[in-house]
């Protein structure tokens, strides 16, 4: 048996959900390959709830192996872009990518003279990560000349050198001082970035000496992810920047925000499989975890996935299909099913408690109380002629405080989420089970032919369906924070349920290791 990387029980698919914005214009060169540049940054704003808009600076043709061309259009033509837009449209923030060369950068400056944007993030870009120039060495004068209009500048350590005339700082303390230096000459704010450090972490750090921040130094950790997807970190930062906090008016609160998106949008990068050299990011990888009920719901299968193989791969499971799983083991576990519905019985109650809707309120009053048939149905079906230990097992004792834990925090989108994996990864394995013992010939003789015939119930399948519905539902209305927690009951439930039909095992080998 194996997890499909579908769902048998519950369909996955996934429709797309719109959402309200600031107004973000990116001043930046294209990169056609989508991974970097204007392209980087739209996605980036988009990513934020921005609403974004792009001057184009310059056209490059890159993939993410090499820069092999740079057209720079007439720079009068950037002024034309630059004024179709200010002239009809608020601009909430602005942030500045490739330049290319100093005739454009003189009217980026003209213009922002002009308009004083109230937000304007300023990325240096000067060398593309594939070491391509994407800056002509004789406008780097002029570049700095634009650093007084920017306020915040984001430059990478061979970026920040350059600005000062200062060799590459080879240590974070070091690019730190080099950013002190830098935000006390231009009396802006500097964002120095650890990406270009050896290393596992790799902090990000907001300067300023002029008391703008709460510190001169506001630092934000971070772990080095071990990936060549670095293509465009550095534009989808800054724009990510620059659209946080035109909605939130504090660099620290945006930079909080921003960092631990970009942590996921490296870690989620292999997925995308762009290119043969240093590919993209992922900028939805945040947005496909839950702007729609079915991208959570796909989001929790992803996690589920692998406790399925594991529980597949268990004796006690091989056992139950094969009829050689031994009777004690089995008992034990049926006992503490019982104990384990008695606990799920009140958390169940509890998600009717806190449901949001009476449809939801009665479907948990029902499930709970189902639950409690099923104990007693248990107790005297298949109990009362086995011998098995009363005493609740460690497994079963940690699964459910942890469900009650949940149940007792108070949020009704994290109880359904810690209550799930009970539904889900039990309706899955009932199937697998059942549709083997079915492919196997129905055997009559098989000892556990009575518990595989029922495991298989539609009934709880449609239930199941229900509840994966009202626990992805619930993620879409609630927080980030909260989905967070959601996702971390569900993974930690998820693990119990492989311990539990694992515990008979491990209660077997220790009862046997005391009667040594
Ligand atoms: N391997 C990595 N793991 C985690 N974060 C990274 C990694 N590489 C870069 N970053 C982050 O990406 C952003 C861009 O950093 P950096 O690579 O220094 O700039 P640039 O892309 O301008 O060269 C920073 O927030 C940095 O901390
Ligand atoms: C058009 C354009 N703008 C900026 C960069 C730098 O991005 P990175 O240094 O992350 O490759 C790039 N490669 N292309």
């Amino acid at each position: 048996m194996t997890a499909s990387s579908y769902s048998s029980v519950y369909p996955l698919d996934a429709t797309a959900s719109g959402r309200p914005t600031p107004r973000i214009l990116s001043i930046a060169g294209s990169d056609p390959s989508g991974g970097a540049g204007i392209q980087a940054d739209l996605k980036s704003i988009a990513a934020f709830g921005g609403y974004g808009m792009a001057a184009i600076t310059a056209l490059t043709a890159q993939n993410t192996r090499e820069v092999s061309a740079v057209h720079v259009p007439p720079a009068h033509f950037l002024r034309q872009q630059l004024e179709a837009i200010s002239a009809d449209i608020t601009i909430d923030a602005v942030k500045i990518g490739m330049l290319g060369d100093a005739a454009v950068i003189n009217e980026v400056r003209g213009w922002l003279e002009e308009v004083s944007p109230a937000v304007v993030v300023l990325d240096p870009v000067m060398v593309a990560t594939s070491g391509d120039r994407l800056l002509r060495e004789s406008a780097e004068k002029a570049l700095r000349s634009l650093l007084p209009l920017a306020h915040l500048i984001t430059p990478n350590l061979p970026e920040l050198a350059m600005l000062l005339g200062e060799p590459e700082a080879t240590d974070w303390a070091s690019a730190l001082d080099q950013g002190k230096r830098l935000a006390a000459e231009y009396g802006n704010t500097v964002l120095v970035k650890g990406g270009h450090l050896p290393g596992s972490e790799c902090p990000d750090a907001l300067v300023n000496t002029s008391g703008l921040l709460s510190q001169d130094v506001i630092e934000v950790a971070g772990p080095r992810v071990a990936t060549r997807n670095s293509h465009g970190t550095g534009c989808s930062l800054s724009s990510a920047l620059a659209t946080v906090q035109a909605r939130t008016g504090d660099w620290e609160v945006s930079l909080r925000e921003v960092k631990p998106w970009l942590l996921g949008a490296l870690q989620a990068s292999d997925s995308l499989h762009v290119g043969q050299g240093n590919g993209p990011v992922n900028h939805f990888h945040h947005f496909q975890q839950a702007s729609t009920p079915g991208t959570f719901a796909a989001a929790m299968w992803n996690e589920a996935v692998p406790e399925l193989e594991a529980i597949y791969g268990l004796p006690f499971i091989q056992g139950l299909q094969s009829g050689e799983l031994p009777e004690r083991d089995f008992n034990y576990y049926l006992a503490q099913d019982a104990i384990y519905l008695n606990g799920y019985s009140r958390v169940l109650a509890r998600a009717g408690a806190l449901a949001p809707t009476e449809e939801e309120q009665l479907f948990w009053a029902k499930a709970s109380q189902q639950c409690l048939e099923v104990e007693s149905e248990l107790h005297r079906n298949w109990l009362s002629t086995r011998e098995a230990s009363t005493a609740t097992g460690p497994v079963t004792k940690s699964y459910v405080d942890h469900l009650l834990a949940k149940s007792a925090a108070g949020s009704y989108a994290v109880v359904l989420a810690a209550i799930l994996p009970c539904y889900w990864l039990y309706a899955e394995v009932g199937q697998q089970l059942h549709t083997a013992y079915v492919d196997a010939g129905a055997p009559a003789d098989h000892a556990y032919a009575d518990w595989l015939k029922a495991y298989a119930d539609e009934d709880f399948a449609a239930a199941t369906r229900k509840a994966i519905n009202f626990t992805a539902v619930a993620a879409v209305a609630a927080s980030g924070t909260e989905r967070t927690a959601m996702m971390d009951a569900f993974t930690q439930s998820c693990r119990y349920e492989t311990a539990f039909f694992d515990a008979p095992r491990l209660f077997a080998q220790a009862s046997f290791t005391r009667a040594q």
